[in-house]
């Protein structure tokens, strides 16, 4: 059987398999088309290892994800959660889960490995690979696959590929290589070609990322929603008497967040927005709530109160510092290690174009997004555990309210303590950013988390001054 012919009987078997990924973001029925964009085969020996670029034609359009398939000619009962089907060449297997296969592919960052027409895997000066370790996939719905070799190392692949270089694996290495600590360092990169029947030129861009492994790491939503359940579970109490206070560790994550956007300014591209880019980003603004009214028609009581926001910006005249941001900022891309907090997932909004996701914006952008974030860590409980009809309901949601209050202030203090600039003193930018946020979560819960939407819309009522 040749090499083609044992790849298209493999591809074959994505349509049914990949609706059923939850990085899969083509919806959850099976796509039109499947073909291959990019082909290597990684390791050919027992399991058979492909690399795999497929482009996926889906109702909403055509995107190309990353696909590593594994083949062996045994069924392996450990794999069964993995299994997208047999073919005459074997059993076939999401790679990034099978352990021989993950080890191939680390194999691959080594100076002796065999060279791979179309695959780039490079690393850092002086970096160790943790080559022989085993490999574990991160547990949760991630958009990415991100493998922990042992404790030393995490390699981000990342599935739905654009050509260009990922903002992630752009910001992660500016940071690491300007000294900054408030990142896993950042050990390699893999990037690769691929092209369709209509492309001229081959497209390149970023598959995968290698950083240290930070092993003492929760996140900033666990850590947030544990304070909020304590405050929850001492209903008479105000947020800084119960035992879980957060308000230190949120003026901490304040100060760690200027402190990347100092690095970020000084080592990546940087400038002003002139009243002119100001307008241009209202009315992008206003286009995104437009949409999001058209899909969420529970928005449309509050649009005229949001758009208010985005006029604001229209009418000023004094321009706006920008630079690069991390462009989507919550509790869950940072992390509390025992050496105080990181930040995480540079990727910026996933389903934002990618000049759009490295495009340059006011620090204060990644602030709002962080504030609404404190809200959603506070009120959440409200809609898992203290429906409406429950009698706590009315009081917990003013403890909510206290909690986001609370927590912002710190974050703000703690930002404004390393840098020069006080989100505070800019309400009007702040406003319009946050707005954009709740419109933006506002779709993203009606889609995937519909029992969440009351959260994102509790926050456009205020937004909009009902
Ligand atoms: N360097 C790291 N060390 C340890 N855990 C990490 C590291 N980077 C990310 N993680 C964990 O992996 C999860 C997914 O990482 P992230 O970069 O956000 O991927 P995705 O874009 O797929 O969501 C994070 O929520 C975090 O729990
Ligand atoms: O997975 P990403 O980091 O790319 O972000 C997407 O998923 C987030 C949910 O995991 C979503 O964030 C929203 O929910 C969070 C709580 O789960 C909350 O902390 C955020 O403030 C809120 O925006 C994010 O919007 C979405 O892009």
């Amino acid at each position: 059987m040749t090499a083609d012919a044992r790849l298209s009987e493999a591809m074959a078997l994505l349509p049914d398999w990949l609706p059923h990924q939850h990085w899969f973001t083509g919806g959850r029925s099976a796509p039109l088309e499947v073909r291959p964009v990019a082909a290597t085969l990684l390791h050919d020996g027992e399991p058979r290892v492909w690399h795999l670029l497929a482009e996926v034609t889906h109702a909403d359009g055509a995107d190309v994800y990353q696909v590593p398939l594994s083949v062996h000619t045994q069924r392996a009962d450990r794999l069964d959660h993995v299994h997208l089907g047999h073919t005459a060449d074997g059993h076939v297997y999401d790679a990034l889960h099978d352990k021989e296969a993950t080890a191939a592919l680390l194999d691959h960052f080594a100076d002796d490995a065999p060279r791979t027409a179309g695959l780039r895997f490079r690393v850092k000066p002086d970096v160790k690979v943790p080559y022989g370790e085993p490999s574990l996939v991160l547990p949760g719905e991630h958009h990415n696959t991100s493998l922990a070799y042992g404790n030393a190392a995490l390699l981000k692949v990342f599935r739905r590929v654009d050509p260009g270089l990922n903002p992630d694996v752009e910001l992660n290495e500016a940071l690491t290589d300007a000294g900054s600590t408030l990142v896993a360092p950042f050990l390699g990169w893999v990037d690769g070609d691929w092209s369709g029947p209509g492309d001229d030129a081959p497209r390149s861009g970023s598959l995968a990322m290698l950083r240290g492994f930070l092993t003492t790491a929760s996140d900033g939503w666990a850590l947030a929603t544990a304070s909020v359940r304590d405050l929850y579970a001492e209903g008479d109490l105000h947020a800084d008497e119960v035992g879980g206070d957060f308000a230190a560790e949120a003026y901490r994550l304040g100060m760690a967040t200027a402190r990347v956007h100092e690095t970020l300014a000084e080592v990546l591209p940087s400038g002003t927005m002139a009243p002119s880019g100001l307008h241009e980003l209202a009315d992008a603004m206003t286009r995104r709530l437009d949409a999001a009214v058209a899909t969420v028609p529970e928005l449309e009581p509050f649009a005229i109160g949001l758009r208010s926001h985005y006029d604001v910006l229209r009418e000023r005249t004094v321009e706006v510092a920008v630079q690069r941001v991390h462009g989507s900022y919550h509790l869950g891309q940072v992390l509390r290690t025992v050496l105080g907090w990181k930040l995480i997932d540079f990727e910026g909004e996933l389903m934002a174009p990618a000049a759009e996701r490295r495009a340059m914006h006011s620090p204060v952008r990644d602030i709002a997004q962080m504030l609404r974030s404190f809200d959603y860590a506070a009120r959440h409980l409200l809609i898992t555990d203290h429906p409406p009809d429950d009698p706590a309901h009315d009081q917990l949601a003013y403890r909510a309210h206290e909690w986001t209050q609370r927590n912002s202030e710190a974050f703000c203090a703690g930002y404004v303590s390393a840098a020069q600039l006080d989100p505070r003193d800019e309400p009007e930018l702040l406003a319009a950013y946050e707005t954009d946020t709740a419109v933006y979560e506002v779709v993203f819960e009606a889609r995937r988390r519909p029992s969440w939407l009351p959260i994102p819309l509790a926050a456009v009522e205020r937004l909009a001054g009902g």
